[in-house]
């Protein structure tokens, strides 16, 4: 069984794909020409941006209110496959949006046999939208969205965590990592999106912590960095 082959869900992905690229079409065309016109380096333009984030990631979302700031179809396929690897029956994501990543996560969790994802999300648009793409898909019943900041909505997850995906305020990888840490299982799978956060990046890449971690060569450039618990 693979949902992205064919069907409801891969129907509905590719659509779901399309209105992303339309919605946020004019925004990272922005993005890029205020990049390039910079002459910074990627790693100093992604600094800045997660600095001024901290400052106040609750107003840089609202502004993001009807952006997707979706994973690709490439990187949606890689979260599928690790989870069909990791034969994943609890996930975690930080940062739902439209729920384009809790969609590829999700189809994995019912081509496993079943399980629960537990999602989180600042924006109620998002949320609503998120839960309503889902039903869409048919995999309501497996996901669970919370509104809210995720430092508060995912202090109570319940159980250990197979596969856990960070992608949300990129000032709050490192603290949201921390929080779901005690009920990682061994060996989960833990993706950072964008994960271009010094402190988070440092912390992963320490064998001390119990992780071993490593870029990862799906869309690069975009900071993706892929991590496993080895405690
Ligand atoms: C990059 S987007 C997520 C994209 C999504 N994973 C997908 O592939 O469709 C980041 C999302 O995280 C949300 N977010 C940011 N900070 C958050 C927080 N503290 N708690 C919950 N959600 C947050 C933002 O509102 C935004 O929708």
């Amino acid at each position: 069984m693979n949902s992205l082959s064919n069907g409801r869900v891969a129907q509905f992905l590719d659509q779901l794909h399309e209105n992303a690229e339309a919605a946020d079409r004019d925004f990272m065309a922005k993005v890029k020409a205020q990049f390039e016109a910079s002459g910074k380096t990627l790693e100093e333009a992604a600094a800045k941006l997660v600095s001024e984030e901290r400052a106040s990631y609750r107003m840089t979302y609202r502004g993001h209110a009807d952006h997707f700031l979706a994973v690709s179809p490439a990187y949606g396929r890689f979260l599928y496959a690790i989870a069909r690897a990791r034969r994943a029956t609890r996930i975690v994501e930080f940062g739902t949006s439209m729920g384009v990543s809790t969609i590829y996560l999700a189809a994995a969790l019912r081509d496993n046999g079943g399980g629960q994802l537990i999602g989180s999300e600042l924006e109620p648009t998002k949320v609503a939208r998120a839960r309503a793409n889902l039903e869409a898909t048919g995999l309501a019943d497996l996901a669970e969205i919370r509104e809210g900041d995720a430092l508060e909505t995912l202090k109570d997850v319940n159980g250990e965590v197979d596969v856990l995906l960070i992608d949300g305020a990129w000032s709050l990888y490192l603290p949201v990592l921390k929080l779901i840490e005690p009920r990682l299982a061994s060996g989960a799978a833990i993706l950072g999106e964008n994960a271009f956060a010094p402190d988070y990046l440092d912390y992963v890449r320490n064998p001390a912590n119990g992780y071993l971690s490593q870029p990862l060569a799906v869309d690069e450039g975009r900071g993706n960095e892929f991590t496993v618990r080895v405690p």
